[in-house]
C-alpha cells in the first residue's frame, strides 16, 4: 500500500490494513493513532520504537498467530499465508530435518511453556535447529528477550512488505 494512502485512511482501516504485521492490538493501535507519517524510514522507525515496549504479556497474545516452525501451516488468513512463505526452507526441509526441528519445537515449549518464535525470512532450516538448540541453552529472561527482538524482526518485515 502507498504510504500516502496508508495516512489517509480512517483509523479502522489503517489498524485493519497493518493487523497482519503481529496479533499486538495495543501496536496496531498505536502505529495508526501516529499518522501521518512523512516517510517510510518514520514509519518503520515508529514501529520499532512500540515494538521495543513489548513485554511477556505481549508476546502471549502475539504466539496466538504464529504457527510452530515446521508444522503445516494451514488457513486462508493473511498471517497464515505470509507465515508460509517466512517459513518456506523447512518446506524443503529433508525428513531428519523436520523431525528434528519438531522434537526441538517440543523440547523448547516444555522448557518455556511456548511456542519457539524465529525470524524465519532469509533463514534455512538447518540455521534455524542451530539457533533452536542454542536458545534451549537461554535462561527464561534472555530467552523471553531474545523471543521479543525475534517477533519485533518479523513485524517490521511484514510492516515493511505491507508498505512496498
Ligand atoms: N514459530 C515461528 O517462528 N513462526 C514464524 N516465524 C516467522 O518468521 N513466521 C512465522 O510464522
Amino acid at each position: 500500500m502507498e504510504l500516502a494512502v496508508f495516512n489517509q485512511l480512517s483509523a479502522d482501516d489503517a489498524i485493519a490494513s497493518i493487523a497482519h504485521c503481529v496479533a499486538i492490538p495495543a501496536w496496531q493501535q498505536a502505529l495508526a493513532a501516529a499518522r501521518p507519517y512523512t516517510s517510510l524510514e518514520a514509519l518503520l522507525a515508529e514501529g520499532d520504537r512500540l515494538a521495543r515496549q513489548w513485554q511477556g504479556t505481549d508476546l502471549q497474545q502475539a504466539l496466538s498467530a504464529h504457527p510452530r516452525i515446521g508444522d503445516r501451516v494451514s488457513g486462508g488468513s493473511k498471517e497464515a499465508s505470509l507465515s508460509r512463505g517466512e517459513q518456506s526452507a523447512m518446506q524443503q526441509a529433508d525428513n531428519t530435518l523436520q523431525q528434528a526441528m519438531l522434537q526441538g519445537n517440543q523440547r523448547y515449549e516444555a522448557r518455556f511453556g511456548r511456542v519457539f518464535l524465529i525470524r524465519a525470512k532469509g533463514r534455512s532450516g538447518e540455521e534455524m535447529l542451530a539457533e533452536l538448540q542454542r536458545r534451549l541453552g537461554n535462561d527464561p529472561q534472555s530467552e523471553q528477550q531474545e523471543a521479543l527482538d525475534q517477533l519485533r524482526e518479523i513485524t517490521l518485515l511484514r510492516l515493511k512488505e505491507s508498505m512496498a
